[in-house]
């Protein structure tokens, strides 16, 4: 049976504004980092006494707030939440790069990170050098760095600049060293921050299948990503950090769901399981829309597959109240696509001055190829057609007349030639 290799217990971590914590950039500041923990702790200490004693704590900022949870072995979990939620800081301290303010996170395994770009590197050493320090703190022996070296050199691309201070570096070539370190070094638990922001899309498939082979071999690994649909592909379950807090925790499919309709930008979004572990991930602008009869109407869709996909089709049905569909329409059928290949695509589509009935209506969305079908997602958003009188006559619209009405042109002529038969 699994058992928890993680185990985080109200775990908080203060920052004081205008005072930049120093975070080390290297494995050994790290090491010098946790040596010179209890003072910091003790200074840390007297600070809040002074601080409480004068009455504010305005400066403070809380990057991560009580945050408990445990991590069983062989768990692959993802950590989302927007910019500033506290991942980068959860993630070093399960790394050991910083210390909590208050609360622990008891760690059983031998970690290896990746962290922000450079993190764990010596600047001044070489690439070569940089492998054989980050192996032998691990713990592993140099035959035993020996035998990855290979593998190391090869994933990360690197090779011909081996002997080259890591300082000399791209940030790209830095992260797929790093990425490539990280990974093969055998670790118990392997954490890993952002690494699809970096690199091409051919280095971001590796790093997602080597994550998959390290998870499958029975190890335990940690990923942040703002790559949704990554997430969903990788992990078997994920954690919502807003706030320093913990938002949700479960499955991938509910995190993210409970993510999406947290959202402070009013994104409105579904993920869609195709397969097995596949989630596909679908936003649209707006959960609510809201127009008077035959204002233009158009909905926005953002949309992340775990593949890259060509040719991407929508289609749309609207129903209304007693879900009889009202209308639909589909890229498909008309054609209409994009060339590329992509596995996040944003899609605006503009129906026009469609004249629905004054009502309630939901709209379901179909996405897919020009050959394949992808997702459904039912109940997608809501149009309210809020005014009654479109004809600005007096009269409401009649229910009666169905959720369509025509605006058509009427041409009377008096028929004088019939008028004088009579
Ligand atoms: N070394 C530091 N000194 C002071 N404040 C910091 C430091 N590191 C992080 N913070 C603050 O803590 C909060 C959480 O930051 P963190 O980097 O953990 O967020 P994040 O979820 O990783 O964000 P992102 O998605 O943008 O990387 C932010 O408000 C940030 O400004």
């Amino acid at each position: 049976m699994s058992h928890p290799v993680i185990s985080v217990e109200n775990l908080s971590k203060a920052y004081r504004l205008g005072h930049k914590e120093e975070v080390p950039d290297t494995i050994t500041g790290a090491a010098k980092n946790i040596l010179m923990a209890p003072w910091r702790n003790f200074r840390h200490l007297r600070s809040h006494s002074i601080t409480d004693a004068e009455g504010g704590e305005d400066d403070t900022l809380w990057a991560l707030k009580d945050v408990s949870f445990e991590i069983n072995q062989g768990d692959v979990v993802g950590i989302i939440g927007r910019n500033g939620a506290g991942k980068s800081t959860l993630l070093k301290v399960l790394s050991r790069i910083t210390e909590p303010t208050s609360g622990r996170a008891v760690i059983r395994g031998r970690v290896s990170s990746l962290l922000e770009v450079g993190t764990g590197f010596h600047p001044e050493l070489s690439g070569r050098d940089n492998i054989y320090m980050n192996g032998t703190i691990l713990g592993m022996t140099k035959r035993e760095i020996d035998r990855k070296f290979d593998e190391i050199v090869d994933f990360s691309g690197v090779e011909k600049f081996l002997d080259t201070p890591t300082k000399r570096y791209s940030s790209g070539m830095q992260v797929r060293l790093a990425f490539a370190v990280a990974a093969h070094l055998e670790p118990e638990i392997l954490i890993v921050d952002e690494v699809l922001a970096v690199g091409d899309f051919d280095f971001q498939e590796k790093c997602l299948r080597k994550m998959q082979d390290v998870s499958s071999s029975g190890r335990t690994v940690i990923f942040v990503s703002h790559n949704l649909a990554a997430i969903g592909t990788l992990c078997s379950r994920a954690i919502v950090l807003s706030k320093g807090a913990i938002q949700a925790s479960g499955t991938v499919s509910d995190s993210i769901e409970e993510y999406l309709s947290g959202s402070r930008t009013k994104i409105s979004g579904h993920s869609v399981r195709c397969g097995e572990k596949q989630v596909f991930v679908v936003s649209s602008e707006e959960r609510e829309i809201h127009r008077k009869c035959e204002e233009a109407l158009s909905f926005k869709l953002q949309f992340q597959t775990p593949d890259p996909i060509e040719n991407p089709s929508c289609g749309f049905i609207i129903y209304d109240k007693s879900n009889a569909p009202v209308v639909g329409g589909s890229s498909k059928f008309q054609r209409q696509s994009s060339g590329g290949c992509s596995n996040t695509w944003k899609l605006t589509c503009d129906l026009g001055h469609l004249p629905l009935s004054p009502g309630n209506y939901t709209v379901s969305i179909w996405l897919g190829t020009l050959n394949h079908d992808l997702a459904k997602a039912a109940n997608f958003f809501d149009i309210t057609i809020d005014d009654t009188d479109p004809f600005n006559c007096g009269f409401a619209v009649p229910k009666s007349w169905g959720n369509l009405f025509w605006r058509g042109n009427w041409h009377f002529e008096a028929d004088s030639i019939a008028a004088a038969q009579k």
